[in-house]
């Protein structure tokens, strides 16, 4: 029997990307679809190229008490938007919450699904990382777990596709103002910064004190390239050889002797991590890469959902990146 899902803010670029995946799962069935402005479209309307048996699905107006008979909902709503009306769902439908409403939230498992598993099966309540988050929490945390760097000082210098702004994103994030233009944005205080925080601090069993994150967007549409700095005498050798051991039996991260690029990514689940150091000078450079509406969104989303549900974790997540 099937696994009925709903996708709630569908018509966005993290709901577009869940409804993709569900679309391609082979247990998963789409039987509910929710947004705003987009409600009473067609999927097909909205989707020109959406498979044939979710063409008719009609977009509902959102509204958790309104909900048809479902086993998972994903939540991919403006930051802000979902508390409240989450809330309100019953607590029999599995949830993964794409926002940021829920990370390090009572009554919710912080779903960083490739360190920590095990925690996320059988839970009914699961806020999604952050993009950026994924990006750099998935390359420091072998380097944590193995206090092969210290926790403090770390600096984390992040460049996104604009994507990751979302379709009903600030306009300065338009064509125009992003082609051939770089910008660094959230100087200081970026949303995602406690999220890191906790997280570099639940793996370290240290403090994150001194932590730095910059964000800058480039004129591409998807993908996700952290750049980390942190203070530690271990070889590259060593942070190579640790990520290999902590990934060891993660389908999605990729530990490679090369910098990964963004387009490695593209599409998929997967996450790219590598590491320079120099034991010297007391370095150790850190880099990740995921897509940000894979990893760092719908991908994570279905990963999470499978562990949900007892699925293999792989299931709906085996395609290839699109490359070039
Ligand atoms: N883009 C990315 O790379 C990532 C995004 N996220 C997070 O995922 C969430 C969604 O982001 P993204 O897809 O980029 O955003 P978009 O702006 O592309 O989409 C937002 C969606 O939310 C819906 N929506 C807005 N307000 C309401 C409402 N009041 N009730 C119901 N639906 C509503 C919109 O529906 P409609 O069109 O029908 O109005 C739309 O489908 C955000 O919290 C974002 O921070 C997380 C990781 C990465
Ligand atoms: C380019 C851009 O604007 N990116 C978004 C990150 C998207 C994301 O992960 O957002 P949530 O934490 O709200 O889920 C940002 O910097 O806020």
């Amino acid at each position: 029997m099937s696994i009925r899902v709903g996708i709630v803010g569908i018509s966005g670029f993290g709901g577009g990307e869940a409804m993709r995946l569900v679309a391609g799962h082979p247990e998963f069935e789409l039987v509910y679809a929710a947004g705003e402005g987009s409600a009473g479209q067609r999927l097909a309307q909205r989707f020109p190229g959406v498979p044939a048996q979710l063409a008719d699905l009609v977009i509902e107006k959102w509204d958790p008490a309104r909900l048809p008979p479902l086993d998972v909902l994903m939540a991919s709503l403006p930051t802000g938007a979902s508390r409240e009306a989450l809330a309100r769902v019953p607590g029999h439908v599995k949830i993964v919450d794409i926002g940021g409403d829920h990370r390090y939230a009572d009554g919710w498992t912080y779903g960083l699904a490739d360190v920590w598993p095990s925690e996320i099966a059988g839970q009914t309540r699961i806020a999604n990382p952050g993009c950026f988050p994924a990006a750099a929490l998935t390359p420091l945390a072998p380097l944590l777990a193995e206090k092969l760097i210290s926790p403090e000082n770390i600096v984390i210098d992040a460049k996104t596709g604009i994507s990751g702004a979302g379709r009903g994103g600030d306009s300065k994030f338009g064509y125009a103002e992003s082609n051939e233009n770089l910008i660094a944005y959230g100087l200081l205080r970026h949303v995602h910064m406690p999220e890191i925080e906790s997280t570099i601090a639940r793996l370290s069993g240290g403090s994150a004190t001194g932590l730095v994150f910059t964000p800058h967007l480039v004129p591409m549409t998807r993908g996700i390239l952290a750049t980390i700095y942190a203070r530690g005498r271990a070889t590259t050798a060593q942070c190579l050889d640790a990520a290999r051991r902590f990934y060891a039996n993660s389908a999605f991260v990729r530990v490679t002797d090369t910098p990964p690029q963004t387009k490695w990514a593209t599409g998929s689940n997967l996450a790219f991590v590598s590491y320079a150091a120099d034991p010297d000078r007391n370095l150790v450079i850190a880099l990740g890469v995921v897509d940000n509406l894979g990893k760092g969104a719908a991908g994570q989303a279905v990963q999470n959902a499978n562990l949900m549900c007892g699925l293999e974790e792989t299931a709906g997540l085996e395609g290839a990146p699109v490359w070039p």
